[in-house]
């Protein structure tokens, strides 16, 4: 391969699609730049972000994510699902039990396969963070739950969790209708968020199932966000809207999430997919 060519997986998880680099055989100067040059839909690769694998003495691997517009965030869900399957698949790793270090910490993670494939991930998320320090979140409040706020002119009923990362957790009557467009961005820069916000939508089906669709920190509206649906299912049994296993169904498809009480730690079941390997010529 040319010396100006990279490696790259593409793959996703509920089509939040991100371009993946090994980082244990390639050498990513710049992957802020990176992240925006490959996930322009039309002069790049077209993606959510861009995922480093990297080396851990930590754990079987470290996970880097970039959103679209070059910023890093702490944690990626349909991420590092994906990081476990590249893994695996590629066999870096020989074993179903896996750990990824990321910037929300060390994750355990279960893998189960078909025909020597990684098809579905269960990733123990760690424990929800409701300090509005820790978001972090400006409010009066120590914690935000159900908290009436004004945002674009509409009063709402927010929730904020961090899962490694900030989320904003909003209910709505009907997802569908949802003018996120607007929306969206009115969150994510708004100033009570220092360091912006993922904000989720959510629209309650019954006490174990919801609606969600998510507007994204630093990549805009996803078709999922497995730390998004973490989130969403805390402010759901935070606020008595679900019992603790809730079947959250996302533009791109469902992801199962289950609280665990004695432990405080919230488990995300979904699947990986690869969609197809390639080369991109790298910027010197
Ligand atoms: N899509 C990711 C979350 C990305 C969060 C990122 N937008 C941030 O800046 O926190 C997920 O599946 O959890």
């Amino acid at each position: 391969m040319g010396e100006w060519m990279m490696k790259f997986t593409k793959m996703h998880g509920c089509g939040n699609d991100y371009v993946y680099i090994n980082c244990l055989e390639e050498k990513v100067d710049n992957p802020a730049e990176l992240a925006r040059r490959v996930s322009d839909r039309h002069f790049g690769i077209g993606s959510d972000g861009l995922i480093l694998i990297c080396p851990s003495d930590r754990a079987d691997v470290r996970m880097r994510m970039f959103n679209a517009d070059g910023s890093e965030g702490e944690m990626c869900g349909n991420g590092i699902r994906c990081v476990a399957k590249y893994v695996y698949d590629h066999h870096i790793v020989e074993k179903t039990g896996l750990s990824v270090e990321t910037g929300a910490g060390i994750k355990q993670l279960d893998l189960f396969t078909e025909q020597g494939k990684v098809v579905q991930v269960r990733v123990d998320m760690g424990e929800p963070v409701l300090a509005a320090a820790q978001i972090p979140v400006v409010s009066d409040k120590a914690e935000v739950i159900g908290v009436p706020v004004e945002v674009g002119g509409k009063t709402w009923e927010m929730t904020c969790v961090s899962m490694g990362n900030p989320h904003a957790v909003v209910f709505v009557p009907d997802t569908a209708g949802l003018d996120l467009i607007s929306y969206g961005p009115l969150f994510e820069h708004h100033e009570m968020f220092p360091k912006r916000v993922n904000t989720e939508f959510v629209q309650v089906l019954s006490r174990e199932e919801i609606n969600m669709r998510v507007w994204e920190r630093g990549s805009g509206e996803t078709l999922a966000c497995g730390t998004g649906t973490c989130a969403s299912v805390m402010a759901c049994i935070l606020t008595g809207r679900t019992g603790h296993r809730v079947l959250v169904h996302l533009l791109g498809g469902d992801l199962t999430i289950e609280y665990e009480e004695k432990s405080n730690h919230i488990f995300m079941t979904g699947p990986a997919v690869t969609v197809y390997e390639g080369e991109i010529e790298t910027i010197r």
